[in-house]
């Protein structure tokens, strides 16, 4: 007799909390895995995000699962970078706050490509006007200028930034996008590149 097996078998557990082995490092790169494997590359821990760099365009990022996530309750629907920034979003509204996501992980874990996922999202998914589309635009727009200068091809990333960007985004009372600052920070001598000078006699 065998029982067949439960789905969570296969793709994992969605959120690290409900996880049996808690405290079990082999458990928990066991249940990444598997949740890789089946293409999930997002899992939760609580309210935190864990993303897995698929390094293969995966069709989660379109305007269907962007219009699936809006106003969704966080826990509703499987982990997503679009769940994240809806909640972000709509926490910021109802407590007037000022609210931050922060994107953290070694080079080539796909940072950069998370916060761009989360600026489309907001391009998309945000009451727009006149002014919200330019504010979209220079945001989306500014950042191939900004990775021309300033990123460079490493051994672990070919398009690695050398620098980190603090992005903020301000909107109005009813949830427009009024502005927003790119500013650079964290140019540390480790993330600079320059060619080797060679000494010759
Ligand atoms: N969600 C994703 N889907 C598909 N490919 C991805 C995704 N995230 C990252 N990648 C791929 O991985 C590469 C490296 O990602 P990214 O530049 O975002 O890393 P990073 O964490 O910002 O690295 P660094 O700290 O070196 O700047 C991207 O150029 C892209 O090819």
């Amino acid at each position: 007799f065998f029982a067949k097996p439960l789905p969570e078998d296969r793709v994992g557990i969605q959120d690290f909390v409900l996880l049996d082995a808690h405290n079990s490092e082999t458990a928990f790169l066991d249940n990444l895995k598997k949740r890789f494997t089946e293409d999930l590359i997002y899992t939760y821990i609580g309210t935190l995000l864990i993303s897995v760099n698929p390094y293969k365009e995966l069709d989660i990022y379109t305007k269907k699962q962007m219009d699936l996530y809006m106003g969704v309750n966080f826990f509703e629907l499987p982990p997503h970078i679009y769940a994240l920034a809806d909640n972000v979003y709509h926490t910021m509204l109802s407590e007037t706050n000022n609210n931050f996501i922060l994107i953290s992980g070694e080079s080539g874990a796909g940072k950069t490509e998370a916060s761009k996922k989360i600026l489309q999202y907001y391009a998309v998914s945000c009451p727009s006007s006149t002014l919200m589309d330019t504010v979209r635009d220079r945001m989306l727009m500014s950042n191939p200028v900004l990775e021309a200068f300033g990123n460079a091809k490493t051994m672990k990333n070919d398009n690695s930034s050398r620098f980190g960007k603090y992005m903020d985004i301000q909107f109005d009372c009813q949830g427009d996008a009024v502005g927003g600052h790119i500013l650079s920070y964290l140019l540390e001598k480790s993330r600079v590149v320059s060619l080797l000078y060679i000494h010759t006699i």
